[in-house]
């Protein structure tokens, strides 16, 4: 692939700026150059911030800022959305909802971040800020919130994602790195670790001594398992494939290890469980899954296959068990995750790829051959060239 630069223009206020962009169109990647002009979008008293270098003659308005993007992390999501496997995207689509970078401009107006400030921005960029949802600090649950890349912006125009060397997001939307925690591999916690660290606090699973079920053994997976553990939890891990067995008990601290395919492990398993956090991305039987749960216990979906799932009834109303889903989370709650993972050392474990890897780590993603999250280190692979 040649050399391109990625560029997330989202609130640019330049007139005339060279957009390049690394696309995924009809089943491929391309790179794009075109010459647009940028108008300045209305805040409407929303103060802004920005991340990633500055494209030319972009100069930020007095509540725009920048910073630069430095890395990326490719969540599963990015290749749904890539595929159209949801039915929603549009094209073109620029991917990427795990970024961290570092704040080089701030508005006038903006409070939260000064120039130098690590940060980060998860899945959404925007919300009503005035419903309920939004009162409560569940921006995530909002009608009219705004994800990150491939949704419509408060003017109409559509959000890129991360895989860009510059991003622009009100700073409500965007939440502070602490010192101690590497760059790299916090990213991934941006989508993957609220996404698992949400439903375990709101379902009441991060109790200590809770025996906690974790299936799908992947980028969402396996700092569930992390998170959890360091709440004080019982971790079993459930899970397709035995080879990850030694990993998860050495590695990430789990507890035990159930092989899914396994009925003699799963029979014996059988009533054991408070709760499961279930981030399988493709469709799988939950019969097996609820039977593991004790009476009373929580299946909290999280992956989202593009299919329906099947839904046993009786085995849930002989033991009055739940079944529920959990969408990411607020930013309150996004900012207090990161927190937590920095004071307890959690990050994910990562594989940096440069820019131009990610046609084949989109494929290794399929077929869950990473361990356990990619991450693309934007800040050195992009060499702004224009
Ligand atoms: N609810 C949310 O807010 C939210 C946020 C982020 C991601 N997601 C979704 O969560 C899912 C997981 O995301 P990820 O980034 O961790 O993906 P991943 O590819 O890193 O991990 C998925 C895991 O599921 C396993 N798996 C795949 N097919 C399976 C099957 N048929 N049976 C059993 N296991 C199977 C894979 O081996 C892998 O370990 C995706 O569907 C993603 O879109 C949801
Ligand atoms: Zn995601
Ligand atoms: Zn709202």
């Amino acid at each position: 692939m040649q050399a391109c630069k990625i560029v997330f223009v989202f609130a640019a206020s330049g007139k005339q700026i060279l957009v390049y962009s690394f696309t995924y169109y009809r089943e491929k990647w391309q790179t794009n150059c075109q010459r647009k002009s940028i108008q300045n979008r209305p805040l409407d008293g929303l103060q802004e911030t920005s991340l990633g270098s500055s494209p030319p003659s972009n100069s930020p308005g007095e509540q725009q800022g920048k910073s630069k993007v430095l890395y990326c992390g490719i969540c599963h999501s990015d290749l749904h959305m890539v595929k159209n496997e949801w039915g929603v995207t549009q094209y073109p689509l620029i991917p990427g909802h795990e970024i961290v970078g570092v704040v080089t401009e701030v508005g006038s107006k903006v409070e939260k971040f000064k120039v130098g400030d690590k940060v980060g921005v998860g899945c959404m960029v925007g919300s009503c800020r005035s419903c309920d949802s939004c009162d409560n600090n569940l921006e995530n649950y909002c009608s009219k919130m705004i994800l990150t890349y491939g949704a419509k912006y408060y003017d109409g125009t559509v959000t890129y994602g991360g895989y860009s060397d510059n991003m622009v997001a009100d700073e409500h939307f965007i939440v502070r790195i602490p010192n101690n925690l590497p760059l790299d591999a916090g990213a991934p916690l941006l989508c993957a670790g609220i996404t698992v660290y949400s439903p375990l606090r709101y379902f009441g699973l991060d109790k200590p001594g809770m025996h906690v079920g974790i299936v799908g053994l992947g980028g969402l997976g396996h700092v569930a398992v992390k998170f959890a553990r360091a709440m004080g939890v019982k971790v079993t891990v459930i899970s397709t494939s035995p080879n990850k067995k030694q990993e998860a008990l050495e590695n990430l601290g789990a507890d035990s290890f159930l092989v899914s395919r396994d009925q003699d492990q799963m029979q014996a398993a059988m009533g054991t469980l408070d709760g499961i956090i279930d981030t399988v991305s493709a469709v799988h039987p939950l019969l097996p899954l609820v039977a593991l749960l004790k009476s009373h216990g929580k299946l909290v979906l999280v992956g989202a296959p593009e299919k329906p799932l099947e839904l046993p009834v009786f085995p849930l109303i002989t033991g009055r068990k739940t079944v529920g889903g959990s969408c990411v989370g607020g930013i309150k709650e996004t900012q207090e995750m990161i927190d937590f993972a920095a004071k307890h050392n959690i990050t994910a474990d990562i594989e940096v790829i440069p820019m131009d890897y990610v046609n084949t780590a989109m494929e290794r993603v399929l077929k869950a051959d990473v361990r356990y999250r990619f991450v693309i280190d934007v800040g050195k692979t992009l060499k702004p060239d224009v």
